[in-house]
């Protein structure tokens, strides 16, 4: 087994009679990004303040590197981008970094490190205040990545940004994938966790609804079928995907939860049977469908 980087157990956080974490028990192994995933309030900053120290669990335990979280020796292997980086604004975004580099006494060949991880080289001699919101939120990443983390931990990192600053910040997080780094980051962007992450865990109020592959959790693929008749088509591919393999979509169109694979063989049989194939398409379901799916059930609603 991958080495786990963060081991949650039963984290719980109550705040009077609001559970804003509700028992979660997550893992994220050395390498990966993790996304968690869920809608505002659903318990992801509470969640990741508890695993940097910053606030007790009410119970439960979260685990860094083999750690208890919160210790300062613990603490100190995690970087952080938590609810927007607070800079100096008439400091340049390089001397930014020197005053957090020096309090931490790392040299100065790390900030042009860090600077280049996020492609700031060009700007770090400008003033922070001229800085666009992704430039920010890039030098953000920079600081939370001195002194080379185990664990870089972005919360929400792409909130306000233009459609631009967003693809830039869902690359940059690539490319410090591609080089090693584990990340957690948490979005309530579907798209966006289903673009960039390895493993997906799925919050709503505050209780961990799922943890899996990005692939996992949107359950393979499924074939879309046009046939008619619809009723002999809809008879033939129950013998192969059984009856709750087959859902009929408001267009007349036939959903059917086999892989694309199994496209040949089934419009095979149809077409033997007499039936005529108008359309069969490979669709896979979206992080959203599965998402709505899982908070829509009636016992997920605490
Ligand atoms: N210090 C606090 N005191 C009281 N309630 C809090 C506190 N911090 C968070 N909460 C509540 O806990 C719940 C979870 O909040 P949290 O910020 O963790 O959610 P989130 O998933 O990060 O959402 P967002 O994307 O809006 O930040 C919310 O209902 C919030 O109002």
């Amino acid at each position: 087994m991958n080495e786990l980087v963060v081991e949650t157990d039963g984290l719980t956080k109550r705040y009077g009679d609001r559970l804003a974490v509700d028992r979660v028990s997550m893992t994220v192994e050395r390498g990966e990004v993790y996304g968690f995933l869920g809608p505002n309030g659903a318990g992801k900053t509470t969640t990741l303040r508890m695993m940097l120290g910053l606030i007790r669990p009410t119970a439960g335990s979260a685990r860094i590197l083999g750690q208890p979280a919160g210790r300062p020796d613990v603490t100190a292997r995690i970087g952080a981008l938590i609810e927007g980086p607070g800079f100096y604004p008439y400091l340049s975004g390089r001397d930014n970094l020197r005053t957090l580099a020096r309090y931490r006494r790392l040299p100065d060949t790390e900030l042009d490190r860090v600077l280049e991880l996020v492609d700031l080289t060009d700007r770090a001699k400008d003033a922070f205040k001229g800085y666009s919101l992704g430039m920010k939120q890039r030098l953000g990443v920079a600081a939370a990545m001195l002194g080379s983390p185990d664990l870089l931990v972005l919360d929400e990192p792409t909130n306000g940004l233009d459609p631009a600053g967003m693809a830039d910040m869902r690359a940059l997080v690539v490319s410090l994938a591609e080089a090693g780094q584990t990340v957690i980051l948490s979005s309530h962007i579907l798209a966006e966790v289903q673009e960039i992450c390895d493993r997906v865990g799925v919050i709503s109020n505050g209780r961990l609804l799922r943890e899996s592959t990005v692939a996992e959790l949107r359950g393979g693929a499924t074939l879309r079928l046009r046939a008619t008749p619809e009723d002999a088509a809809l008879a033939i591919v129950m013998r192969s995907a059984g009856e709750d393999g087959v859902r009929r979509l408001g267009d007349g169109a036939l959903e059917i939860g086999l892989p694309a694979t199994a496209a040949p063989r089934l419009v095979k049989e149809l077409v033997g049977a007499g039936v005529d194939v108008h359309e069969v398409t490979a669709a896979e379901r979206s992080l959203e469908d599965v998402f709505f799916e899982m908070t829509s059930t009636k016992e997920l609603v605490s």
